[in-house]
């Protein structure tokens, strides 16, 4: 059925399927995965929880985690032909395209032959996304050959350290380790519904995550955090962001980390995400980005009603972290791979094809020119 306030365009409203793995702006609790709340995650788990949470359907025991977590840590090296892919990307490619490649790749060299081998292909693509866009990145910009095989604790701070060439800060590890929880799951997004759609026609898990990194590269999805950072980065002081979002809303241009498809008054992940901006803007001696961007949101609020997303505080907070604005967007690769993995499976479990209708609105039925006549 087709909610009349939202309208039909873009599917919105409609219902496309079941899930047990997540709700979106149910009231009371505005997003929850497997029926735990975002907040109480972020506050309380590690990123590996909610990832073997979204993969086994449960939250890990101690001894569960300790293994689990021996298990990523143990898949973080790149084959050899892979490396050799990622050597072959220019410098300026964007790193989406190296993640959509790189997943890509890895389906060729370790394919998954039957759906029973899922698990391993997940925990294989948790554990080696962040080396796989690190690889890349290293040897494009600084043109040298990493050793992807740390010993880090969490995917978080694997990435860091992967990028910086150093262990990340206490404070760093747990801002990533939020930052993936706050990412990882989110129901029938577009990058979601594209892995769905794949796994619907009983493909393998390399093409269906290949297929949702492509959809999540958009500003209008995920490419929104580094949108959100290009903005702001230019602008000097508050009072001059107030300035330049006016003028934007006159030319009615979009404002990137703002709004949302299902949210209507508020994205629960903006508050957590903020919190940890502002702290990490104190860590850093920070007194533009920040203050930036809460007028940013202000703003908005004020002229339009529209809220900061989950995208708008990670812009601010991951630039804080030292991270290259083109890498936002793989980052989030690496968190929502979780639950993109987690819907392909729920997909299969219970599968008919995805395939809706269209309503026709092209010429009526005319007979075939001849090309000589045309
Ligand atoms: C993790 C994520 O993927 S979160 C989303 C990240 N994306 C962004 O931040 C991009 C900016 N935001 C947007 O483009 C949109 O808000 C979307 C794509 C997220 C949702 O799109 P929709 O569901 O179509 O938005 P919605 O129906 O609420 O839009 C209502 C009105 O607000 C406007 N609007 C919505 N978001 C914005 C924005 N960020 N800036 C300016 N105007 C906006 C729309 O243009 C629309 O105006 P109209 O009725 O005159 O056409
Ligand atoms: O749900 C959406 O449409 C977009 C979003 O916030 C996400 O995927 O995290």
């Amino acid at each position: 059925m087709v909610d009349k306030a939202l309208g039909g365009a873009g599917l919105r409203g409609q219902v496309a399927g079941q899930t047990a793995l997540c709700t979106v702006g149910q009231t009371g609790s505005g997003l929850t995965y497997c029926g735990y709340d975002i907040a109480e995650l972020a506050e309380k788990a590690q990123f590996e929880e909610v990832s073997f949470l979204l993969s086994r359907g449960e939250l890990p025991t101690s001894a569960e985690l300790s293994e689990y977590k021996a298990k990523l840590k143990s898949l973080r090296g790149l084959p050899t032909a892979l490396k050799t892919v990622l050597e072959n990307i220019p410098k300026d490619a964007h790193p989406m395209d190296v993640m959509r490649t790189g997943c890509s790749m890895l389906g060729n060299l370790e394919m998954e032959n039957d759906f029973s081998e899922a698990n391993d292909a997940i925990d294989r693509m948790v554990a080696v996304f962040p080396s796989i866009i690190c690889y890349w990145y290293r040897f494009s910009h600084d043109g040298v050959r990493i050793e992807t095989q740390t010993d880090d604790d969490s995917v978080g701070a694997h990435f860091l350290t992967l990028l910086h060439d150093k262990a990340p800060s206490e404070l760093f590890a747990q801002v990533m380790n939020v930052s993936l929880i706050l990412y990882a799951e989110h129901e029938f997004n577009a990058s979601t519904f594209t892995g769905r759609v794949c796994a619907s026609t009983l493909s393998d898990i390399h093409s269906c995550v290949t297929g949702a990194i492509g959809t999540l590269r958009g500003p209008l999805h995920g490419g929104a955090n580094e949108a959100a950072m290009d903005m702001i980065e230019g602008f000097k002081d508050a009072d001059h962001a107030e300035q330049e979002i006016m003028g934007m809303l006159e030319r009615k241009d979009k404002i990137m980390g703002f709004g949302h498809a299902i949210y209507r008054e508020s994205d629960p992940r903006n508050v957590i995400i903020k919190k940890w901006s502002e702290k990490l803007a104190a860590e850093v001696g920070d007194d533009v980005l920040y203050p930036v961007s809460v007028r940013c949101e202000e703003i908005m609020w004020r002229e339009k009603k529209l809220f900061c997303n989950a995208d708008f505080f990670h812009a601010s907070a991951y630039h804080f972290m030292g991270i290259p604005t083109k890498l936002f967007t793989p980052i989030f690769v690496m968190s929502r791979v979780t639950g993109w993995t987690a819907h392909v499976k729920e997909q299969r479990a219970n599968n008919r094809i995805i395939r809706p209708s269209a309503d026709y609105t092209g010429p009526e039925a005319r007979s075939y020119t001849p090309i000589e006549s045309r």
